[in-house]
């Protein structure tokens, strides 16, 4: 799939509060650039891949000053108070049929992960990378103890890229914001309109930058892949 038939949607307006960095973890050093940086260099190199706008804060000093910020295939718009509506202003601009949405805290992207997700999102459901949950999972009774096991089978952790059809994903977030659901993916919005999108098996490795423990782990992680050239 060589047709630049995606553009590339990056929410990177977070503060990233869990992180407790001095500035958000988006800016932070990983592998030499910033974690952005990295990020969006595994859309670059993709040629199914033609616009990537990358939603920032609207006060956002940093991703200027970042080479990047002049490549000819990326647009900066302003983000939102939350993800979605991040995603939802940057879905604005959006030319193409097909959108995908990936978070600019997970660099460590492999590409055949990405030619999975791709090939699988070009149909009206949609698609979502996803890792199957390895561990027991409890659900806590809200005091620090465990209400209940909650069964594995079938359960998984939602990843990103997400992809889907530009028009649909557009329309249907507008409308579950402003039904006032909490959105926390695009597969949320897109489940809530009564769509199905499809599970893709990714690695594990693909981690969200999230908390203090996660930026050496991402490195780790950016390290092998570069040293087996994926
Ligand atoms: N209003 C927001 C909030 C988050 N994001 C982006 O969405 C991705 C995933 O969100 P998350 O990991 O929650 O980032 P933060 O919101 O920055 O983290 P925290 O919840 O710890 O503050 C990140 O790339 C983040 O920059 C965004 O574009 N706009
Ligand atoms: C989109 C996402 O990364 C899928 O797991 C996740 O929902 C982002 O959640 P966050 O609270 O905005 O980090």
């Amino acid at each position: 799939m060589s047709d630049l038939s995606f553009t590339a949607v990056v929410p990177a307006a977070g503060i990233g509060s869990r992180m407790a960095a001095d500035i958000p973890k988006q800016y932070l050093s990983l592998g030499g650039r910033t974690v952005l940086e990295q990020t969006l260099a595994r859309l670059l190199d993709h040629p199914a891949i033609g616009r990537i706008i990358v939603a920032t804060a609207e006060q956002d000093p940093w991703f200027e000053q970042l080479a990047i910020a002049r490549h000819p295939r990326i647009l900066r718009v302003t983000g939102g108070r939350e993800r979605a509506d991040s995603v939802l202003n940057a879905l604005a601009h959006v030319e193409t049929d097909w959108v995908l949405v990936h978070d600019a805290a997970r660099p460590c992207l492999h590409r055949l992960d990405l030619d999975a997700v791709l090939a699988a999102g070009q149909q009206p459901q949609g698609a979502v990378l996803a890792c199957r949950v390895r561990d027991t999972m409890k659900r806590g009774d809200g005091e620090g103890a465990i209400s209940t096991s909650v069964s594995r089978d079938e359960l998984w952790h939602a990843l990103t890229p997400q992809c889907f059809a530009t028009v649909p994903l557009r329309q249907v977030l507008s409308d579950a914001l402003a039904a006032g659901c909490v959105i926390t993916d695009e597969a949320s919005a897109m489940e809530w309109a009564g769509f199905h999108p499809r599970l893709v098996e990714g690695r594990a490795d693909n981690i969200k930058i999230t908390r203090p423990e996660d930026l050496g782990l991402a490195g780790f992680f950016l390290q092998q892949m570069n040293e087996s050239k994926i």
